[in-house]
């Protein structure tokens, strides 16, 4: 069952806008953008990273009956005074797994082990280490808190609870309530499928030969890595020239085969920025100028249906962009929640004036005493920086000036997808 396509006003900005603050443009997102990939009931085996579909109840307890928490002897508490007490054990044993069929009389004691049932008559159980056992009898010292050592059925979570909510992904905790209580086929949303592909007469393929005045191509493989450890279906949708009518076969090919396509380069409004000339003509297609450093334009608009993320050419924008816009994007269009990166706040190893008027994101890394160093160059080319760090230091929107110790915000990469 696919959902209903995206409005093609989805990425319209109020009229006179000119430098949307990256806060506003991460609410647009949220209003904006919603799940787009089918949902389906899949055995829990393949469920592991998919976003739940429907809010799950719990088909049974956990656990289903009263159980011993340690291994020891059960027994009513009602039988148990101050002192020392003696108390006959009757034959055989609960074992997990192995129930103790019939009851046991009051002021009896039965030995049980953990996670076996309670027999019927027994509520509190005392610790194997805590007791004398001898001919048939055991000798432990009262009083003892009724319901010691015991779990109640239902205590961690009753059958028919709320589980867990829609849009929630499905982590290994997640994967082990579901089992424990009896889901064994979840309903999910497929994998989001996210094309990546580049643009610009300068761009050579990874393997290919590349003349002095050509570079490489370092976004597409640095953003399918980054959306494959993200438990997205990545797909390489390749490399077109600055020639309109090859990005547009492209386009065209990701509208056919993915949910979501970003393309890198090409985002802002020069004689060869085609990302943002065709998907002008497609008259869906907004230009955000976000007040962020790096990665001023970014352009988003939608082609045959499909949300196209125009990122810009800088390998460090389009990577900043992909975590600060792409991660929680692509986490509601696959039918997950709307969650942004958890900030450590953490003192600056660092001096820094910000002038205000745009957020900006620093590569960053913690030192040995858990400062945030930041790399040496603010440059957007400086690909090595990106290597260097291992997450992004955020300064505010406004003016503010950084001395060391000062507290500053700290996102590792790993706080985002
Ligand atoms: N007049 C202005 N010029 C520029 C502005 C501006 O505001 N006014 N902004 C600059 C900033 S900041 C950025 S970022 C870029 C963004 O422009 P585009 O998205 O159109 O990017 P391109 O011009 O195509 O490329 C920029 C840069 O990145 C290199 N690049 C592109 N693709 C790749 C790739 N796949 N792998 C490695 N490197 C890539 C490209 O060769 C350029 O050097 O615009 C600035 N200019
Ligand atoms: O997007 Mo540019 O690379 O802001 O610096």
């Amino acid at each position: 069952m696919k959902p209903p396509p995206l409005k093609d006003d989805c990425f319209a900005l109020p009229p006179g806008v000119a430098w949307t603050p990256v806060d506003d443009a991460l609410a647009r997102l949220r209003d904006r953008l919603q799940a787009v990939t089918a949902a389906e009931t899949v055995p829990l085996a393949q469920a592991a990273g998919r976003f739940l579909a429907e809010d799950v109840l719990a088909a049974r307890s956990n656990p289903p009956m009263p159980n011993s928490a340690v291994d020891g002897y059960g027994f009513a508490a009602a039988s148990v005074g101050e002192g020392v007490q003696i108390m006959p054990l009757v034959p055989g044993r609960s074992a997990a797994g192995e129930p103790l069929p019939g009851a046991v009389p009051a002021g009896h004691a039965v030995r049980i082990l953990t996670g076996a049932v309670l027999p019927e008559g027994v509520d509190t159980v005392i610790l194997q280490e805590d007791v004398t056992a001898e001919d048939g009898k055991i000798a432990f010292r009262g009083p003892v808190k009724p319901r010691a050592n015991t779990r109640k059925a239902g205590e961690d979570v009753a059958a028919g609870d709320l589980l867990l909510a829609q849009g929630t992904r499905l982590r290994p905790a997640e994967i082990a309530i579901l089992a424990a209580t009896g889901v064994h086929t979840v309903p999910v949303r497929a994998p989001l499928r996210v094309g990546v592909l580049s643009t610009g007469d300068e761009i050579r393929a990874v393997g290919e030969d590349a003349l002095p005045h050509q570079i490489w191509d370092a976004n597409r493989p640095m953003l399918l890595s980054l959306l494959q450890g993200w438990g997205l279906t990545a797909v390489d949708l390749g490399h077109a020239p600055d020639d309109r009518a090859a990005l547009a076969a492209l386009l065209d090919r990701g509208a056919d085969t993915v949910d979501v396509i970003l393309t890198s380069g090409g985002a802002s409004a020069g004689d060869e920025d085609h990302v943002s000339a065709l998907l002008s003509e497609t008259g869906t297609m907004d230009l955000w100028r976000i007040a962020i450093k790096p990665g001023r334009p970014l352009a988003l608009g939608l082609w045959q249906g499909v949300p196209v993320f125009g990122l810009p050419g800088n390998p460090v924008a389009a990577f900043v962009c992909t975590l600060v816009f792409g991660a929680p994007a692509l986490r509601l269009l696959g039918g997950g929640n709307w969650r942004l990166p958890v900030a450590l706040t953490v003192p600056a190893a660092f001096s820094k004036s910000k002038k205000p008027g745009r957020r900006e994101y620093l590569r960053a890394r913690l030192d040995d005493t858990g400062a945030a160093e930041v790399f040496r160059s603010e440059g957007s080319g400086r690909i090595s920086g990106l290597s260097w760090a291992e997450g992004l230091v955020e300064l505010p929107d406004g003016a503010v000036d950084v001395a060391p110790g000062d507290p500053v915000r700290y996102l590792p990469f790993a706080a985002f997808g």
